[in-house]
């Protein structure tokens, strides 16, 4: 079985809209995240020795200088709040108020006096948008008026940060005394000022959630422009190539192939699932799994030896979880499927991510056990963030599985009650009824699997398909053959002969031996040397495809994971900006101008940042609600602008649907998803 960043298709007929209604309450998550953890705590494996060294390094650090007209709105300010009386409201009232007050404090901080909060929330009727509007109107007049006295004051030599600076508020600061980052929000009314606050690059090494990605090469303006300007020759057979007619003469008679990932919340027995059924299928030896068997004996992990099949590495093994995306295949009667076995654990979901890119269909399993099933379901578990995103990257077929039921008697109260939270759910996540199947099973017994079930106390209430079958029952998805070529690069190593060598999935188009491609954001020429699907020797490959290619005549400095290969005749544009609909769905701090990201789109994980809110739209009819919002908070529907801070390779949504989709993460926590609708 192999391990890599694998491939998806998508159903491009499907639409995104209609499902956002849940983004809101799809992966809340009260505890703090590691990547959280990390950020604002002390952590003596960090090279932080002890506490005491820990001071002497960091006692250098100066206090922020406050203006003093800060300080003098800060005192105002704090004058106001000590003088303010709390008006006598009903309880109903009194708990809206105190939330509302909140909210607020959470984005301006304490530099607005309690009594502004509380009258302008009774104004609006404690709507959370327009009271934060309107303080922050009065404030940007305020800091305007303030700027223009400064500038009357010192005529001469005003600078942009002086001005910057005097309108500068701090929002909410970590209560720990060991934190050692603020959180800023601008009022600056200089265009050019950002709002927001730095993060690590994931140049910056080694967070588990970024391990195994690389960010595209720095390309400079210079390096496209020349680039862009040559003249691509391409053979008259790749420009006049009919693709479909290929396709047709290559595959007519081939089983069909999708890509299915299998996700789930942490320890929902997803490996052990996939390791029964590849051992049910034949696609693992006796001997294989009987040396599986007693090697995890040996080590008193037995109950994983199923597991041990797709959790091939030592560590995966000793942890008793999935790290990364195992890839294996299976032949069903008519279709030949690969199987992605995403990992559970939170911290390493944008390798789910990446696996689920690269999917056609998903496989989500749940635990039905008493207690297990509500922690990854309600109780910030995966199961509603996996669903959520794999439905985001255009995956529109779901089989659920309820797994374990060997843990409950095979109870069919048990199994009805989870069908119908998750049924509600899914719909409002986006996936058809006809789309979704549920199949009650024992990836551990096996039961259900294979064969239809044979277990007395289930098949008294269950007839239906065994596992396979829903697999075999799939739809495969549209190919698009016959548009520009797309390849997302998901791995790049060194090839067996010259050359290196790119794997990933071909997105849409075909491409043939010989070719000639630009790759990633520095439009570079390079000529395909060979083509293999797994590491079996192609003439063509087509939309669907994962492959390995063989580059010449290109510099590997500047091929990265998550790039794009393209069709020379009709390149994929390269920018830093574009506009996006984005629904935020999990933010601790409501989005405003100027909030860093990492985007995610395809295998590229790149810094940006929030660099324009333009529209808060509604959800369902799409019309523009308000322009220019402030700040977009959790379950908001919106049009923004993103700018990377460097060039990337993406379409707009309406042009390559699978090219047009990108989602936002932060600190570990996917905060929004959404499709791309104009290039800047
Ligand atoms: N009783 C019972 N236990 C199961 C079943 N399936 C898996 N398990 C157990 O659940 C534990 C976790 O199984 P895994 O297959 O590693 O779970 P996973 O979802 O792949 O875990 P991650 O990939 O790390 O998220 C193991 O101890 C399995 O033996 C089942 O159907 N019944």
């Amino acid at each position: 079985m192999s391990r890599h960043r694998i491939v998806r298709t998508m159903d491009y007929n499907d639409e995104y809209d209609g499902y956002d209604d849940v983004y809101g309450h799809s992966v809340d998550d009260e505890c703090i995240s590691p990547t959280d953890a990390q950020q604002w705590l002390y952590d003596r494996a960090r090279g932080q020795q002890s506490m005491s060294a820990f001071m002497s390094k960091n006692k250098d650090i100066k206090e922020e200088e406050e203006d003093e007209d800060d300080d003098e709105a800060y005192q105002k300010a704090r004058r106001d709040s000590d003088n303010f009386q709390m008006p006598v409201l009903d309880e109903l009232e009194q708990a809206q108020l105190s939330s509302c007050v909140d909210e607020v404090r959470s984005v301006v901080g304490d530099a607005v006096s309690e009594r502004l909060i509380v009258e302008t929330s009774m104004r609006f009727g404690y709507d959370i948008q327009k009271i934060l509007d309107e303080i922050l109107n009065e404030e940007t007049n305020k800091n305007e008026k303030r700027s223009q006295k400064f500038k009357l004051n010192n005529a001469p030599t005003t600078t942009t940060t002086s001005i910057t600076k005097a309108a500068t508020m701090t929002t909410p600061k970590p209560t720990s005394a060991s934190a050692v980052t603020t959180t800023k929000v601008t009022l600056s009314t200089q265009k050019e000022a950002r709002r927001g606050f730095d993060i690590a690059s994931p140049k910056t090494p080694a967070s588990p959630v970024l391990s195994g990605r690389n960010t595209p090469v720095d390309v400079s303006g210079d390096d496209v422009a020349r680039n862009a300007a040559n003249t691509f020759k391409v053979s008259k057979d790749q420009a006049q190539r009919n693709a479909k007619q290929l396709y047709e003469k290559e595959r007519a008679d081939q089983k069909s192939q999708f890509h299915m990932i299998v996700i789930g919340h942490v320890d929902a027995g997803k490996s052990t699932l996939m390791g029964h059924l590849l051992y049910d299928t034949g696609n693992v030896s006796q001997r294989v799994m009987h040396k599986h068997e007693q090697e995890s004996k040996k080590l008193g992990k037995q109950s994983f030896m199923y597991a041990w099949v797709l959790d091939e590495t030592g560590e995966e093994r000793a942890r008793g979880i999935t790290m990364d995306v195992g890839q294996s295949r299976i032949e069903t009667e008519s279709k030949i499927v690969t199987l992605l076995d995403a990992p559970g654990h939170k911290d390493f979901i944008p390798n789910m991510i990446s696996g689920a890119t690269q999917a056609d269909v998903a496989l989500l399993v749940v635990d039905a056990t008493r207690g297990e099933f509500e922690s990854g379901f309600e109780l910030g578990g995966q199961t509603r963030e996996h669903a959520i995103l794999v439905r985001s990257l255009g995956v529109n077929q779901l089989g659920v599985v309820i797994n374990k039921l060997d843990t409950v008697g095979w109870s069919k109260e048990r199994f009805t009650e989870i069908v119908s939270k998750l049924k509600a759910f899914l719909k409002q996540a986006g996936f058809k009824e006809s789309d979704v199947s549920f199949t009650p099973c024992s990836g551990l017994t096996g039961e259900n699997l294979t064969k239809r079930a044979q277990e007395p106390a289930l098949i008294v209430w269950y007839t239906g398909p065994h596992l396979l079958e829903v697999i075999e029952n799939f739809k495969i998805p549209d190919r698009a053959i016959d548009r520009p070529l797309r390849m997302s690069v998901s791995d790049i190593y060194k090839g067996t002969s010259s050359g290196f060598c790119i794997s990933g999935r071909i997105e849409t188009g075909v491409l043939c031996v010989n070719d000639k491609v630009l790759v990633g954001a520095s439009r570079e020429q390079a000529q395909v040397k060979a083509l293999t699907i797994d590491e079996l020797s192609q003439s063509n490959v087509f939309a669907g495809d994962q492959v390995a290619v063989t580059l010449a005549g290109v510099d590997v400095n500047n091929i990265t994971v998550g790039c794009i290969i393209c069709d020379p005749q009709t390149p994929i544009p390269v920018t830093t900006r574009f506009q996006a609909r984005i629904i935020v769905f999990n933010v601790k701090v409501p989005i405003t101008m100027g909030y860093p990201v990492l985007l995610h789109h395809q295998s590229l994980i790149e810094p940006a940042t929030v660099c324009k809110l333009t529209a808060l739209i509604h959800k369902s009819t799409g019309e523009v609600v308000k322009k220019k919002p402030r700040c977009l908070g959790n379950n908001s529907c919106a049009l923004v602008e993103v700018e990377t801070s460097r060039p990337i390779c993406i379409e707009r949504y309406a042009d390559f649907k699978e090219l047009g989709r990108i989602m936002m993460r932060v600190a570990g926590v996917t905060i929004a998803a959404g499709m791309v609708t104009k290039i800047r």
